[in-house]
């Protein structure tokens, strides 16, 4: 049967980039994103802003939702500090497997814990089984209407301290307008919008950051 379009990506990333090699790695997908077959990665543009909010949060904690093929994990996951606990959630089992080993083939397996099933599920286990306390750093980049149910569910478990740093991907396109309503309204988050453009297009998009005031 046909191969999945993260198969394919997959393939072209064991083919062209180098064992070991995170920036070669980003490099082979953004390559087969531009001249193969388009998909739902942060991308290059969207991407250097990531890696700027990561960059300047320098984080002992990372949670992100939405791994898909593990793109923007690579991305996240080369600029941690040794000993920073990052945990990335993936509904699609079989997305999971592409992800591992796209995260494998960048040397980066120690550094991140690819876990299986919905935020939902998972976010209110993550402080008995992860021992986590709370997180310095969340990528949002998962089911659009996902993301308001889980900020809130963030503030609920009490993930959140003084200082910590949401970023959330495709708030312009596809567009996740209830939780932009949600985080510029509330007195709880400082915010700030980063335009950009959907990957890989000249379409608009944007990353929104929020900061959690406690
Ligand atoms: O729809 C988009 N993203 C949805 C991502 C979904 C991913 O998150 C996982 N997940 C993990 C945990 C969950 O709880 C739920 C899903 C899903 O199994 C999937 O791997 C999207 C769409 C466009 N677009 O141009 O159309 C552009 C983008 O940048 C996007 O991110
Ligand atoms: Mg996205």
């Amino acid at each position: 049967t046909r191969s999945t379009r993260p198969q394919r990506m997959l393939k072209a990333v064991q083919k062209n980039a180098t064992k070991g090699s995170p920036e070669s790695v980003i490099s082979a997908i953004d390559y087969f994103c531009k001249h193969s077959e388009w998909a739902m990665n942060v991308g290059d543009e969207k991407g250097s802003i990531l890696d700027s909010v990561v960059t300047e949060v320098n984080p002992s904690t990372v949670l992100e939702l939405g791994t898909y093929c593990g793109y923007s994990t690579v991305r996240i996951a080369r600029l941690l500090s040794p000993g920073t606990k990052f945990i990335t959630l993936e509904f699609n089992p079989a997305n999971v497997t592409v992800a591992r080993q796209i995260i494998a083939h960048a040397g980066l397996q120690d550094k991140v814990t690819v876990v299986e099933g919905s935020s939902g599920d998972l976010i209110p286990q993550m402080k008995e089984r992860f021992g986590i306390t709370t997180f310095d750093f969340i990528f949002l980049d998962h089911w659009k209407d996902r993301y308001l149910p889980d900020i809130k569910l963030f503030e609920e478990c009490g993930l959140l301290r003084k200082g910590s740093v949401l970023l959330a991907d495709n708030v312009i396109c596809p567009g996740a307008p209830e939780y932009l309503e949600y985080v510029r309204n509330s007195p709880r988050y400082e915010n700030r919008y980063y335009p950009a453009h959907l990957e890989y297009t000249k379409v608009e998009d944007g990353l929104e950051k929020s900061v959690f005031l406690g």
